[in-house]
């Protein structure tokens, strides 16, 4: 089909809205805000699922599912984390023709709707820890601009709630699964990403503190939160009363964390990687990694070429590679072309009557668009090699672009400047919350205000007497600063 009318770097916001819908991924509702997932991207998240499910299998967390509904007493129970989200809050009111006694809210996350339930489970020491996580879609009437995957009325997400007797087996907890996290992003998605901790203005105001693999899209200049692991402290506890009989047989409050990365994460692979040819999938998570296209000519042996593509799918197939052929002999080999590198085919396969006559196959790269002659014997391996550096070109790539944005600062100018450059913004902070708030308000705009993303685990070196870019005062961290999503 043709090609994309918007090019990434020109008109991004209208680029990635084409390229979904083009691509394959996505087909737009008629309810704002709400989209279709078609089997590209959902065949994503699945990868992405067995990824992760596999792995908190083997932390002993178990998979459950709480009803989609939330009694209003129960929502408003946690008041600060719910005042200030109010107005995203669904709620229905009727039955058919006629009114509900009492309207129901739609879950926009489940801390509510669990929690009573772990109260009236954990009784003592052995029922610790208690680690559940579920698999379903959140509702939230965000009125900010909807985008695809980034930012949905509906989406779908994990969510890890975990209770334990200790601090210490909490705060352990939070980092083990962002190091999921990060995996996610760095070794599926070919998305680099910073681990660190949101400020306590950014955090998650229902819990103690917020960690976050934080990702960046250049193209906009902006940071975009990949995923998150709160340590909830003891807050839901005292709410809840989720207490317990310690070992000395003492009642305590349970120490909680709560953790998830949603559908959002496909929309960060595809902002990374796309070009003005259409998606560019990392082979990790590639639905289809080969594509094999028959080049048949005039009548030079098509059904030897139609055979080659069928065992070379089924060769590749039975080593575990994603492939399959397109055989449909009313498109031609040109069209082919362009309509797998639109879907982000990371690795395209020509047989053609001379790659025929050669016991060979063409293969042509979709990150780089290198063609290299590929004999049948060593077939599968070749492939896998190719696939892998594919894998790894595009996250260097992306790492690459990103540290490029990044920006270190020192002074206030410095920092304005940085971000009318669409920089990353890297800049010593004296932790004040005021300060941030104040930053905040100087940089309003029609772009978004400039915010913390987080300050990363992995801190530069912060000289002695080194002053905060905004409040000159004493720094106390390095903080990455920027416009967000
Ligand atoms: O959802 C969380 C915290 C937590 N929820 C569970 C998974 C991890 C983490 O996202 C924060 N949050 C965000 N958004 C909303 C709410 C909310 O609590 C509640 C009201 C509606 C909007
Ligand atoms: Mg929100």
């Amino acid at each position: 089909g043709l090609g994309l009318s918007y090019k990434k770097d020109e008109n991004f916001g209208e680029w990635y809205s084409e390229v979904v819908v083009s691509g394959e991924m996505i087909e737009y509702y008629d309810i704002s805000g709400c989209y279709i997932l078609r089997p590209w991207a959902m065949s994503i998240w699945e990868i992405l699922q067995t990824f992760f499910d596999a792995e908190i299998k083997k932390m002993k967390i178990k998979n459950s599912y709480f009803p989609l509904f939330v009694s209003p007493a129960v929502l408003q129970k946690e008041k600060d984390h719910v005042e200030g989200f109010a107005p995203e809050v669904a709620w229905v009111t009727k039955s058919g023709e006629s009114d509900l006694e009492v309207p129901i809210a739609i879950r926009p996350t489940s801390e509510t709707v669990m929690y009573p339930y772990f109260s009236k489970w954990i009784r003592g020491h052995r029922d610790l820890p208690l680690r559940l996580n579920q698999w379903c879609n959140v509702v939230r009437w965000e009125f900010s601009n909807p985008t695809p995957f980034i930012r949905s009325r509906e989406f779908l997400w994990q969510e890890g709630h975990t209770a334990f007797a200790t601090k210490e087996e909490a705060d352990e907890e939070v980092l083990d699964i962002l190091e999921l996290y990060r995996r996610i992003y760095e070794e599926f998605l070919a998305v680099p990403v910073s681990k660190g901790k949101k400020s306590e203005l950014e955090k998650f105001a229902g819990g103690l503190y917020t960690t976050t693999v934080e990702a960046f899209i250049p193209n906009t200049g902006r940071g975009i939160q990949g995923a998150t692991s709160h340590c909830l402290g003891q807050n839901f506890a005292k709410m809840f009363e989720i207490n317990f009989e310690n070992e000395k047989g003492e009642k305590a409050m349970v120490w909680q964390n709560s953790w998830a990365y949603t559908t959002r994460t496909i929309g960060v692979m595809i902002m990374t990687h796309g070009d003005d040819k259409g998606l560019v999938l990392p082979p990790k998570v590639a639905t289809t990694q080969v594509v094999v296209i028959p080049v048949p000519y005039k009548d030079a042996n098509t059904q030897g070429i139609y055979d080659a593509c069928a065992a070379t799918v089924k060769s590749l197939n039975e080593s575990g590679i994603r492939a399959e052929a397109d055989f449909r002999d009313n498109y031609s080999p040109g069209w082919k072309y362009s309509h797998w590198e639109m879907k982000g085919v990371p690795l395209r396969i020509e047989i053609g009557p001379k790659d025929l006559a050669n016991n060979q196959v063409r293969a042509v790269r979709r990150d780089n668009g290198a063609k290299t002659d590929i004999p049948v014997a060593n077939l599968v391996e070749q492939v896998k090699g190719v696939l892998d550096s594919i894998q790894q070109n595009l996250f260097e790539t992306a790492k690459q672009k990103r540290e490029a944005c990044i920006q270190v600062v020192k002074t206030w100018d410095e920092f304005t400047e940085a971000l009318n450059q669409k920089k990353l913004i890297l800049a010593p902070w004296c932790d004040e919350e005021d300060v941030e708030k104040d930053v905040k308000t100087r940089t309003k705009g029609e772009m978004g205000a400039a915010k913390t993303l987080c300050s990363p685990f992995d801190q530069p070196e912060l000289p002695e007497g080194t002053l905060c870019f905004a409040s000159g005062k004493p720094a106390k961290k390095w903080t990455y600063w920027g416009r967000s999503y």
